[in-house]
């Protein structure tokens, strides 16, 4: 199935349609009290820097935001303020990740060929790093940027270590995760109906058997989690504006 649907996409005399699901309905826990998607970075809150990176790659076609209730007016003034005029629609997520991907898959185009699924708390997703894996998901079906682990990974039960765990397998993850439209709709709608809780989309689409391809990560790819990330990404900010990075 997954075979013809890539065959019928290379047919195409167009380039895939691509469409962006942003997340951006979190509690944000972790935060200390601060709302992580409205977060000043340099001169930018954080989902304006999230959005821009969308705004600015040619491979992407359109862009749905997925905020939190309490939030919608003011991101959608956001939206209209700096001009982000790929941004389509912006909508109401829900309590678990998986519930704000399906609302926003819901509000993306028909015709996407490719749907890229991105978390609002990574600003600083580098243009290379969209490009690849947009490539990648057009050829494969599924595609996800990572980084291997560089650290030694300990297994670990009330503090005491019971086994190290080999590294040479292992990468983290990050977004954004592009896919085949019909693939993630089928993979995220079976995880909702089965209640899965997952913590990204490639965890759908691996419960449906399918593969996803790995492509180049960035360390500068970093998900705002806890405070200390603000600091780290006006460091990245600041080592752009040198030239370092
Ligand atoms: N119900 C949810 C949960 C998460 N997210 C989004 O998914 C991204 C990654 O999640 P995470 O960093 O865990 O954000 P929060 O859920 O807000 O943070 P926390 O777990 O600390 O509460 C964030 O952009 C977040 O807004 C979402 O849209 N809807
Ligand atoms: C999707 C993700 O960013 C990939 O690394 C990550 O899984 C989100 O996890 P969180 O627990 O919701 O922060």
């Amino acid at each position: 199935m997954l075979e013809v649907l890539r065959k019928l996409a290379k047919k195409k005399a167009h380039p895939p349609i691509c469409s962006a699901v942003i997340v951006a309905a979190g509690s944000a826990r972790r935060m200390e009290g601060i709302d992580k998607v409205l977060a000043p970075l340099g001169e930018l809150p954080v989902l304006v820097h999230t959005i821009y990176s969308f705004q600015d790659c040619p491979r992407f076609d359109e862009i749905v935001v997925v905020t939190r209730e309490d939030l919608l007016v003011e991101v959608s003034r956001i939206c209209k303020d700096f001009q982000l005029d790929k941004v389509s629609k912006v909508v109401v997520g829900g309590r678990e990740r998986t519930d704000s991907v399906l609302a926003g898959l819901r509000e993306v185009r028909p015709d996407a060929d490719l749907i890229a699924i991105h978390d609002g708390a990574r600003p600083l997703a580098p243009q290379q790093v969209l490009e690849e894996v947009v490539e990648r998901a057009a050829e494969t079906g599924a595609a996800a940027p990572a980084i291997p682990v560089t650290d030694t990974v300990k297994r670990a039960r009330e503090g005491l270590i019971e086994e190290t765990v080999d590294r040479s397998e292992l990468w983290t993850v990050q977004t954004p995760q592009v896919f085949e439209a019909g693939l993630i709709r089928a993979a995220v709608e079976k995880a909702a109906v089965d209640g899965e809780s997952l913590t990204d989309e490639c965890g759908a689409v691996e419960r449906l058997g399918m593969k996803v391809s790995l492509t180049t990560g960035s360390k500068e790819n970093i998900k705002i989690t806890t405070p200390f990330d603000l600091i780290l990404g006006e460091a990245i900010l600041e080592a752009r504006v040198r030239g370092e990075l």
